[in-house]
């Protein structure tokens, strides 16, 4: 038997994955920098690790296919595994996060599914999808109200025929629903909320 040492405690203590999920304009990124900051936990930007084929192709106004998704999607499971296990630039200890917040779409189960694998071979590590909730209508005004962003207006409709939003069992599992028509402020302290009573609920 391994024998749990003060250096080799933080290998065995869960470590979290937290999906932001969520259609375009949802406020995956805004949620995100804001648990980024209030936790103090490094955050991954799944926008940033599109090929550029596949954002040239939502420039375009197309949306992705799975066969586009599958490899961004094991590239966010991976880097978020390698995430966890460096060391936290914004915190003053060597040692690596206890979590990682990372923004993906994740529309469908399938996708969801791919992410699910981060804990396969890793029994410490626990996936959390927080899906933000909101009506077609309401995202499609945030997105055109947005600047400088590859994804327009018109492609939420799209994202709305995707999505797959959790069902029963994945909220009994490891998805939270988080109501995403708010102010931004609402949002973000909502989804705080959310993810500081599943932390709670853990660690009883
Ligand atoms: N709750 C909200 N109410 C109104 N506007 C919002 C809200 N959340 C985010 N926004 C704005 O809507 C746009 C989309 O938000 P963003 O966080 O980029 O969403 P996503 O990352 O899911 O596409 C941004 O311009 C952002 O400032
Ligand atoms: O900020 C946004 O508008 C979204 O995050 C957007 O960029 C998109 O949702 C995905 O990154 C594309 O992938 P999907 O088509 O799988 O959502």
């Amino acid at each position: 038997m391994t024998a749990i040492t003060p250096s080799t405690a933080h290998m065995t203590q869960t470590k979290h994955i937290w999906v932001i999920t969520g259609p375009a304009g949802c406020g995956k990124t805004s949620v995100a920098e804001y648990l980024h900051q209030q936790l103090s936990l490094p955050y991954l930007e799944g926008d940033g690790f599109h090929t550029p084929e596949n954002v040239q192709k939502m420039a375009d106004g197309q949306p992705l296919t799975d066969a586009d998704r599958w490899d961004w999607l094991i590239l966010l499971r991976e880097q978020s595994l390698l995430t966890l296990t460096k060391p936290h630039p914004h915190v003053s200890t060597s040692q690596p996060p206890s979590g990682v917040i990372v923004t993906c779409s994740a529309l469908k189960r399938k996708y969801r599914d791919v992410i699910r694998i981060a804990a396969y071979h890793r029994p410490d590590v626990l996936v959390h999808f927080v899906f933000l909730q909101a009506s077609e209508s309401a995202l499609m005004d945030r997105v055109r109200a947005r600047k400088n962003h590859y994804m327009k207006d018109y492609m939420v409709h799209s994202q709305f025929q995707s999505l797959e939003a959790p069902m029963e069992d994945e909220l009994g599992l490891d998805c939270m629903s988080v109501d995403a028509s708010g102010t931004s402020k609402e949002v973000q302290e909502l989804a705080l909320d959310a993810v500081e009573k599943s932390i709670h609920k853990g660690s009883q």
